[in-house]
C-alpha cells in the first residue's frame, strides 16, 4: 500500500482531495478517482479528522522531485514480510519514494525492514480493519500477498482455507467497495495432474490437488468475476517458483531451489527434497517483481486477459546442480525425497507458456539459468566472505 499527501493544492483541501495511493504515486485518472472517492465525504467528521491526522503523519508526503509519477504503480501488499513482499516494497520505494509505500503483515518486521519505510499491522482476516486502512489512508491500489504456500498449506488446511480464501473474499470486497486496483498473484500450483504440463498454456483445465492450488484457482475466477460484474480492476500473474537470495521461502514445493545456493556456499553440500529429474518452471525474484509492476502499469486496453502465466526458465535439480558445479567444483548434491512435495511437484507444470503476456504487455524475462546461478552464488559468496572476514 502507498499513501501520499501532496503539498500542492491538495493539502489545502485536506480531507477532501489528498491522494492516498496503495501502491505508489498515482496521477491522472487514478488521482481524479481518488479525489472522487475522498470527496464523497466518506464517514463522520471524526473519521475525517483522524484521516487528516494520519495524513499529517510523517509518511504522507509525495516526493514531487525524484519520485516518478507514473499513473499507477506497485507497492508492497498484504503479507508483505514474506519472500516477495519486502523486495517489492524496496523496488517501489526506489521508484516512488520511501514514504509513499506502506508495508503490512501480522508479524513483527525485522529492524532493517521497519526502518526502510512505513509498516503497519494488517490481518487479512480482519475485514473491518482492512476497510479502515483503505479509508483512513485513501488507498487506491493493493497487492494481496498474504497466503499459505503449497507444502505448509497441506500441513494446515483449515488455516490455508481461511487465509487463502476468506482473506481473498475480504480483500475483493474492500477492493470493489473502494474501487481499488487489485493485484493477486497466482501460481504454477493453480494447475493439476489433468492440466497439460509441457507446456501449460494460460487457458486449460485446472484441477489442482492442493488447498493452495484450489484457493488460487478460486482467486483467479473470483477476481475475474468481480472484474466483469463490478468493473474491479483485477490483475493476476501466475508466478513460477521464485528464487531469491536475500529472503527466505515461505514453505513451498520449489523452496529447494532457494536453499541449494545457501548450502552450496556455506558447506558445499546440499540434500534435495525432490527427485533429480523433477522439472519445474522457475524465475529470479527481480524478474518476478518487475513483471508484477509492468502488468499493474499496463494500460487496461492492452490486457486481453486478467490472469497471465509468466515464465523465465524451467529446470530440474540435476540441471541446477550441474550449473552450480561450474562455480563450486567441490559441490555435492544428495537426494532425500519428501513424498508430499514430490507428489505436488509431479502434478504441476513442467514448462509454462507465457506467450500471451509477451504479446499483450511486452513481458520479457532477463534471468536464465546461468545468470540466476551466477547472481545467487555471488550474493551468498560475498555473504560468506564477509562472515569469514568478521
Ligand atoms: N514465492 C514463490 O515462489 C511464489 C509465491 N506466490 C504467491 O506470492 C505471494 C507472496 O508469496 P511469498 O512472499 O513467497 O509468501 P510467504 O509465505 O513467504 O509470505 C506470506 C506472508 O503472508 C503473511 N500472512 C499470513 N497470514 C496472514 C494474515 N492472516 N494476514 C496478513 N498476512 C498474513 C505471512 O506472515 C507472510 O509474511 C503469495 O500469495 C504466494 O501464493 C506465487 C507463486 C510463487
Ligand atoms: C510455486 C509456488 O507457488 C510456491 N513457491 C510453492 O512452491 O508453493
Amino acid at each position: 500500500r502507498v499513501r501520499s499527501g501532496t503539498r500542492c493544492g491538495w493539502r489545502r483541501e485536506a480531507g477532501k482531495g489528498d491522494v492516498t495511493v496503495a501502491t505508489g504515486a498515482l496521477r491522472g485518472e487514478s488521482l481524479r478517482r481518488a479525489r472522487g472517492l475522498v470527496r464523497g465525504g466518506a464517514g463522520s467528521g471524526g473519521e475525517r479528522i483522524k484521516a487528516r491526522r494520519l495524513l499529517r503523519a510523517p509518511v504522507c508526503r509525495l516526493r514531487s522531485h525524484g519520485a516518478r509519477s507514473l499513473p499507477g504503480s506497485g507497492a508492497a501488499a498484504e503479507g508483505g514480510l514474506g519472500q516477495l513482499g519486502v523486495g517489492l516494497a524496496n523496488l517501489l520505494r526506489k521508484r516512488f519514494g520511501k514514504d509513499n509505500v506502506i508495508l503490512s503483515d501480522i508479524r513483527k518486521p525485522p529492524d532493517h525492514v521497519f526502518h526502510s519505510g512505513p509498516f503497519i499491522y494488517s490481518d487479512i482476516l480482519d475485514y473491518k480493519n482492512l476497510r479502515e486502512i483503505v479509508v483512513n489512508n485513501r488507498i487506491t491500489w493493493v497487492f494481496h500477498y498474504s497466503a499459505l504456500l503449497s507444502a505448509v498449506g497441506e500441513a494446515n488446511v483449515p488455516l490455508a482455507r481461511a487465509v487463502n480464501i476468506t482473506g481473498l473474499h475480504n480483500i475483493l470486497d474492500v477492493a470493489a467497495e473502494h474501487n481499488l486496483r487489485l493485484f493477486i498473484p497466482s501460481t504454477i500450483g493453480a494447475f493439476g495432474p489433468t492440466s497439460p504440463r509441457n507446456p501449460t498454456p494460460d487457458l486449460c483445465i485446472q484441477r489442482p490437488r492442493t488447498i493452495y492450488g484450489v484457493s488460487k484457482v478460486h482467486a483467479e475466477l473470483m477476481g475475474e468475476y468481480y472484474h466483469h460484474r463490478y468493473g474491479l480492476d483485477f490483475r493476476c500473474l501466475r508466478y513460477p517458483g521464485i528464487i531469491s537470495a536475500d529472503s527466505q521461502p515461505g514453505g513451498g514445493t520449489t523452496d529447494y531451489a532457494v536453499q541449494i545456493f545457501h548450502d552450496a556456499t556455506k558447506s558445499g553440500k546440499f540434500e534435495c527434497n525432490l527427485k533429480a529429474s523433477t522439472r519445474l518452471p522457475m524465475m529470479y525474484i527481480d524478474d518476478c517483481l518487475r513483471a508484477t509492476l509492468e502488468v499493474m502499469e499496463a494500460p487496461a486496453e492492452r490486457l486481453s486477459m486478467r490472469t497471465y502465466n509468466v515464465n523465465a526458465m524451467s529446470f530440474t535439480p540435476e540441471e541446477l546442480a550441474q550449473e552450480v558445479l561450474k562455480h563450486v567444483p567441490e559441490f555435492q548434491i544428495t537426494y532425500h525425497v519428501d513424498p508430499v512435495r514430490q507428489a505436488i511437484a509431479d502434478s504441476w507444470p513442467m514448462n509454462f507458456d507465457d506467450s500471451n503476456a509477451r504479446k499483450d504487455w511486452g513481458w520479457k524475462h532477463d534471468f536464465d539459468l546461468p545468470e540466476l546461478v551466477t547472481t545467487m552464488l555471488n550474493f551468498h559468496g560475498s555473504d560468506t566472505r564477509v562472515a569469514q572476514a568478521n
